[in-house]
């Protein structure tokens, strides 16, 4: 029930953008937020109004509901600028109005508009001058309505004017609360997409180098002092730059995503991959021996052997790669030491003649 309100009101507020991460978003949400809540209690005014038999407030609030339908949909529609403009004028008319009818216009809350015509006569920019004339004119005339306008006879009773300050009351700290914590969870799934695209590499979709690097210290760590066996391999393209001379660097590209993808579904799910650089790849193989390690390494060798990737212009690339392995001794106090390891055996596989995968058992 909870995670549906949750699913419906992220719907709500998500109407219209198309990038769920994008910069402007908790800004925009806010306003839409904004729009909602005045759109409810517009309504909730609207039957108020009209069960207590006061048309000319009624009418008022759905005129009030209206523009917040049309500032929602603005919003919705791409066109923020008119959506976060109208809303505090709407907002600043709604308030007026009420006050006239809560405190009478002796009150002296119109004067506020002063202050609101002098802002926007200085902050609105030549190019704002829609802006600047709408919220000098709209200010303006209900400066004027307040000053002359009596309404004494509509005043609300003093039972209802307890109401409205419990249901104003509750109404603003709800509205805090949740735009606090829209802010908040906006702040925090933005957050956590930052780290996602820090830890990816773009092109294959594997982890990073940064990501594997620190994977590789906590699978150490966690190996050494599980005394378990832990086997790094550095798998690389051979004669990759062949392949770019060759067919080119975008079919170099597609090379490596595929034999990333091809890796990725032969690796173990235990086991963890990701790109050193370049045409380099690490595989970690935790709580396995040298002989497990080098039967899924091998897989991965026999599988990119036996892939068909074929260019746009339907050219077969031949790919195949080479390896080397290495695994935790109890003279190994770093993981990189494991890591020079393994790449010494790459070198070896490389000068041995390539496609294949050499263990380096024997330090
Ligand atoms: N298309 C493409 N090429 C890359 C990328 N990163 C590195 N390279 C190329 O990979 C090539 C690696 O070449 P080398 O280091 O000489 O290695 P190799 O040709 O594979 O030779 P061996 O490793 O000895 O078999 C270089 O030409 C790089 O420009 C990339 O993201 N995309």
């Amino acid at each position: 029930m909870f995670s549906l309100t949750k699913k419906t009101i992220d719907k709500l507020l998500n109407s219209g953008f198309a990038d769920e991460f994008d910069n402007d978003l908790n800004q925009k949400h806010v306003v839409v937020f904004s729009y909602l809540v005045f759109a409810i209690s517009c309504f909730s005014m609207l039957v108020f109004f009209f069960l207590r038999q006061m048309p000319f407030m009624g009418i008022f609030s759905l005129g009030c509901l209206i523009s917040a339908l049309i500032g929602f949909r603005s919003n919705c529609l791409g066109d923020f600028g008119r959506a976060q403009l109208l809303i505090p004028i709407a907002k600043i008319i709604q308030i007026t109005i009420l006050s006239l009818f809560y405190f009478g216009a002796s009150s002296s809350f119109h004067w506020v508009f002063v202050n609101v015509i002098l802002y926007a006569v200085v902050v609105f920019r030549v190019d704002q001058a829609f802006s600047k004339y709408l919220i000098v004119v709209s200010s303006t005339v209900l400066f004027f309505v307040c000053e002359f306008l009596t309404l004494k006879d509509l005043y609300l009773t003093a039972e209802d004017q307890g109401f409205v300050e419990i249901i104003t009351f509750f109404s603003v700290s709800f509205y805090f609360s949740v735009v606090v914590n829209l802010v908040m969870s906006r702040l925090k799934s933005v957050n956590r997409h930052l780290r996602t695209l820090a830890e990816k590499d773009e092109l294959t979709g594997l982890s990073n180098r940064r990501k594997v690097l620190a994977d590789a210290v906590n699978i150490f760590a966690d190996s050494v002092i599980n005394r378990e066996s832990c086997v790094f391999a550095i798998v690389d393209l051979d004669h990759f730059k062949k392949i770019n001379d060759t067919y080119g660097h975008e079919a170099g590209d597609l090379v490596l995503a595929q034999v990333a993808n091809m890796m990725c579904s032969v690796i173990r799910p235990q086991d963890e991959i990701g790109r050193y650089g370049g045409e380099e790849f690490i595989v970690i193989m935790r709580d396995t021996n040298l002989k497990q390690a080098e039967g899924v390494v091998e897989r991965i060798r026999q599988s990119v052997e036996d892939m068909l990737i074929e260019t746009e212009q339907g050219i077969i690339i031949p790919v195949t790669i080479s390896a080397g392995l290495a695994s935790i001794t109890s003279s190994v106090s770093r993981y990189e030491e494991i890591l020079a390891q393994a790449d010494k055996g790459l070198y070896i596989a490389k000068r041995n003649g390539r496609n294949r995968v050499f263990v380096q058992s024997d330090y």
